[in-house]
């Protein structure tokens, strides 16, 4: 095997899969049975290998198109949105149909833009798909269309798909296209062009190389190494394959060498730091015990209500505070599951009190270890 091998890809346990509308709907001809049928087999492959696996799936408007017999995309975005609704649910029955096949269950997840952005709606959409996953369901994962406006959209689902590898801190983002990955020139075009076979998700010499997309898919290889670039943030590596390969997603987890590896070129651990530590605005500050200090920094756990002895500014769930220790030194930062006034309520308190204090439970750390960075 050669030295561009995925080895890495056999370790991989969280991954994220996002296929295009031009596979999905053969270019526009019909929902392409076999590739759903195809895809399926192998993310049950890949649960059998114990992984866990996000699907976010493009084609709702194009599926709607043919389904509402449209002979060509209109450019109205209320009939798109008409669109996006009718071929959702055509698009899901294919999914929950080839999924209970296979005795497992689908979740339908439809993301805006504030679901993702919005830190208090990123906790929930966080928490909601980790518990998915816990209780092993396959989310299928969509741009929520039908309601969403064009200065909020995210457009594309190879952007939605690296914010869905954020949010879950993805060991991998497949993107799965009809083409056989991103090549030096666009092959639709330039039929010599050469297979990239990897190449760091930041050189910018890919800027050049990378075009837009065919009629039906949005945002083409530009929109794809763009997304390579924010699911390096949760050090998730990305490769970019043709879903027309025979068995291609079962062949990379066993570390072949197939499509474009766009490498993160960082530690998981150190990228999410990085995203945190870049998030310099905090809403509140906490002053928390010597106890908490300690477990903190030596056993790298959560913070917990009881940990704190003071709160002070305005903030609510899912906004950063700065945690200082009793002699005012800075110790850590983080995302608080819980507001200033909730804050106000359970410090010091034991989590068990949560629900009886605030009247509705909560999770038991005021900032998750995930959510937090030392200083
Ligand atoms: N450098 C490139 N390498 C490969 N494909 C490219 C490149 N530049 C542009 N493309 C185009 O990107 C298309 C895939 O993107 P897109 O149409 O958005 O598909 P999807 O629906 O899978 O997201 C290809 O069919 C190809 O025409
Ligand atoms: N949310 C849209 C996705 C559009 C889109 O991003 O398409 P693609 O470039 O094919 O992934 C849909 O389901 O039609």
């Amino acid at each position: 095997m050669s030295v561009e091998a995925r080895h890495w890809a056999a370790s991989a346990k969280r991954w994220v899969i996002k296929v295009g509308s031009a596979l999905l709907t053969d270019d526009g001809r019909s929902i392409d049975e076999a590739i759903i049928k195809g895809l399926v087999a192998q993310l049950v492959e890949l649960r059998e290998r114990n992984c866990e696996v996000l699907l976010v799936s493009s084609g709702a408007v194009a599926a709607g198109l043919l389904r509402l017999g449209a002979t060509e995309r209109p450019t109205e975005l209320h009939e798109l949105q008409a669109a996006a609704a009718v071929g959702q649910s055509a698009l899901l029955r294919r999914y929950e149909e080839a999924f209970a096949a296979n005795g497992l269950m689908v979740a339908q997840i439809l993301l805006g833009h504030d679901d993702v952005f919005a830190r208090d709606r990123y906790l929930n959409a966080r928490a909601a798909l980790k518990t998915l996953l816990s209780h092993g369901v396959v989310p299928v994962i969509n741009e929520n269309d039908t309601v969403v406006t064009d200065e909020i959209r995210f457009g594309d689902n190879d952007t939605l798909a690296a914010l869905v590898a954020n949010l879950v801190d993805a060991d991998v983002l497949v993107l799965l296209t009809d083409q056989d990955g991103l090549f030096d020139a666009d092959p639709r075009t330039h039929p010599q062009a050469k297979l990239i076979q990897h190449a760091r998700a930041d050189d910018p010499s890919l800027d050049a190389v990378a075009g837009t997309g065919g009629a039906l898919g949005r945002g083409g290889m530009m929109t794809k190494l763009r997304a390579a670039r924010l699911a390096a943030r949760s050090g998730t590596e990305t490769v970019i394959l043709s879903g027309r390969e025979v068995k291609p997603l079962s062949r990379l987890a066993t570390g072949e060498p197939l499509g474009t590896w766009l490498e993160s070129g960082s530690a998981p651990e150190n990228a999410r730091r990085q995203w945190l530590a870049s998030l310099v605005t905090f809403r509140g500050v906490i002053e928390i015990d010597d106890g908490a200090v300690k477990v903190l920094k030596t056993s790298g756990r959560s913070l917990l209500p009881v940990g704190v002895r003071s709160v002070s500014g305005e903030f609510s769930r899912g906004d950063v505070l700065l945690c200082r220790d009793q002699q005012g030194r800075e110790v850590a930062r983080g995302l608080s599951n819980y507001s200033a006034e909730e804050v106000g309520q359970i410090k010091g308190l034991s989590s068990k009190k949560i629900a009886e204090i605030l009247g509705y439970g909560g999770e038991p750390e005021l900032i998750h270890r995930d959510n937090l960075v030392l200083l």
